[in-house]
């Protein structure tokens, strides 16, 4: 019960519903216990007339108010059953809702290793089933373990009360019922939670074969994803059988169970009938009535068990994830907006998941307003600059100033607020067109969504939608080209207009043509905002202030494009490639 403390700060918010739903719970189980003793009475009743101790006026007046008694507690019960759920169940909705805001709101703010080191799947697991799990324990196990709980208060003392020797063999086989019940509940526990192990892995393998069905389909996979389809849902299904079959245990061994109980009072109650120990066969009915209302409140004590060591596990899980502290931390309170001066001061990062050391020593000056585009090999630690920048990560050693201030001393969400980043691998969300540009800006106009679109040179593109900007993406914008992706990604950040801006090799996709009008495009509107552009390509450096050249996390060759034309070196040869493959 340690890991599920956690909820405790829920009980202590939601305690009035609680309490009135604990109450309810109280009220709705007094009132069923009134109907077995009615049912005796009435039997009594009929006994008396057959010996003619009564006559029929007073049969009928008496059984009539014993029949309204009877309905009329039964419909009090049924209400207050009603409205035990009504607030118990509601409580546990309540307390779902919080949890898995909870859960969502840190999700949000652990840093990217984080989302490296977990995968999707169980991130989703976690704040959807483990959820559903402790929710469990929150609303139907409270509300059945009161009910159980009130029932056995109430019922047990007064069937000894009433007649101890048969109270004592009805409720013999109850312990056994509730032995039986806690062993197959922990049986089915075990194998439901490798059914839920092995659903996430079907969902994993199914979810990556639609999102990566155009690779498969371009090798030709379909047969072999199939087959490993196949043994996967063969291996799900022996699985489920598996649980089934204790499952089928269940209520055949209730219903055993209660029968034995029935026969007890049956017989030992027809005995002590004949014997003279009891007055009326009305107390054998009044009991089966009561081996019926407490065979599930007994049944229940067992599943309970494994409700709570099941919501027990999910709420470990679930503070694994709560536990864990955003490695990239805000450490000044008041907003610190910034102007774009960017230095970097012997900078060395190394990633923790591989243990690559991206960048080594290395500096540069960037002023506020100055464009600079960076080049290098393919893994030469590019894009790790810009994520630096933009303080997805901290660096190892060494030190970032932003307009002369170490970037740990400014506010995370000031610096990322004057950023602008357009990634490798643009990401657009199952969404408008217009929303997606939106995304940094929700209440930009019409006008503004227009103007960055041209901006980018992808208005055209989408006016040539039929819904235009009213055009929904489907997952990951499938239905864009790259290039399109791209440049919808790039009207999204310059909606922002941000201080600095962070284009990483955004242009790729895009023919050399299109580049330069988005480039001249890109040099109006970023005027005044710092800005860096990764690039394999000569063009995108022609016309910026500086170009940063890279090799294996170092800086190779730093100056403008004309000095390093006129150096030998990595930077003219790379020119003069471009050069000649453009002629050709
Ligand atoms: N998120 C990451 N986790 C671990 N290692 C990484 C990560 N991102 C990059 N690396 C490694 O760091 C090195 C530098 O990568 P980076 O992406 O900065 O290079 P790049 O110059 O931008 O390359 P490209 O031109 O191919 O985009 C590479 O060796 C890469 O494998």
């Amino acid at each position: 019960m340690k890991e599920l403390k956690h909820l405790n700060k829920y009980f202590r918010k939601y305690w009035v519903k609680m309490l009135i739903g604990v109450i309810i719970t109280v009220i709705a189980r007094i009132f069923s216990l009134v109907m077995p003793s009615y049912v005796n009475k009435s039997i009594g009743l009929i006994e008396d007339f057959t010996r003619g101790t009564i006559l029929e006026p007073e049969l009928r007046e008496l059984a009539m108010q014993y029949i309204l008694i009877i309905v009329g507690t039964a419909l009090l019960s049924g209400l207050f059953t009603f409205l035990m759920r009504q607030t118990i169940i509601n409580v546990s909705r309540y307390i779902e809702y919080d949890l898995k805001n909870e859960v969502f709101d840190h999700y949000q703010f652990l840093s990217l290793n984080f989302y490296k080191k977990n995968r999707t799947g169980d991130l989703m697991n976690r704040i959807s089933e483990d959820i559903n799990q402790v929710r469990m324990y929150a609303g139907p196990a409270i509300m059945y373990g009161m009910n159980a709980l009130t029932l056995f208060g109430c019922l047990i003392p007064l069937m000894f009360i009433k007649a101890p020797t048969l109270a004592l063999y009805t409720i013999l086989p109850f312990p056994i019922l509730s032995f039986l019940i806690y062993k197959i509940s922990k049986v089915i526990h075990k194998r439901s939670t490798k059914v839920q192990q092995f659903l996430s892995v079907l969902s994993t393998f199914t979810q990556e074969s639609f999102s990566g069905v155009a690779v498969i389909k371009a090798y030709g996979l379909e047969p072999s994803i199939n087959k490993e389809l196949t043994d996967l849902a063969n291996e799900g299904r022996d699985k489920s059988i598996d649980l089934a079959k204790v499952e089928a245990w269940f209520f055949p061994l209730m219903i055993l169970l209660i029968g034995v109980s029935n026969l007890f009072v049956i017989y030992i109650g027809g005995k002590q009938y004949m014997d003279g120990e009891i007055e009326s066969v009305g107390i054998i009915a009044e009991f089966i009535l009561y081996v019926n209302m407490l065979t599930w409140p007994v049944a229940i004590v067992g599943w309970l068990t494994s409700i709570v060591q099941r919501a027990e596990a999910s709420q470990k899980r679930i503070n694994e994830f709560l536990k864990e502290t955003p490695q990239i931390k805000n450490e000044v309170e008041e907003a610190t907006p910034i102007a774009g001066k960017i230095e970097f001061k012997n900078v060395s990062f190394t990633y923790e998941d591989t243990n690559i050391t991206a960048l080594k020593n290395l500096s540069f000056k960037i002023e506020k307003g100055e464009t600079v585009a960076i080049l290098g090999k393919t893994g030469s630690g590019k894009s790790t600059i810009l994520e630096l920048i933009a303080r997805l990560y901290d660096v190892s050693s060494g030190e970032i100033l932003i307009d002369g201030m170490p970037i740990k001393k400014l506010n995370l969400f000031s610096l990322r607020e004057g950023i602008g980043t357009v990634p490798q691998d643009a990401f657009l969300f199952s969404d408008t067109i217009g929303n997606n540009i939106r995304f940094g800006k929700n209440d930009a106009t019409k006008e503004e969504v227009v103007q960055v679109a041209k901006d980018a040179v992808v208005h055209e593109n989408i006016m040539g939608f039929s819904k235009k900007y009213e055009t929904i993406l489907g997952e990951r914008g499938i239905t864009l080209s790259g290039g399109q992706k791209q440049r919808v990604s790039i009207a999204r950040a310059l909606l922002k207009n941000p201080q600095v801006y962070l284009f990483d090799d955004c242009l790729s996709a895009v023919d050399t043509e299109t580049e330069e009008e988005i480039l001249d495009n890109l040099k109006q509107a970023s005027e005044n905002r710092t800005t860096l552009i990764v690039s394999h390509r000569v063009s995108s450096a022609k016309n910026a202030d500086k170009v940063l050249v890279l090799e294996d996390g170092r800086l190779l060759q730093q100056g403008t494009h004309e000095e390093l034309n006129n150096q030998e070196g990595y930077y003219k040869e790379l020119y003069l490639n471009q050069l000649s493959e453009k002629e050709n």
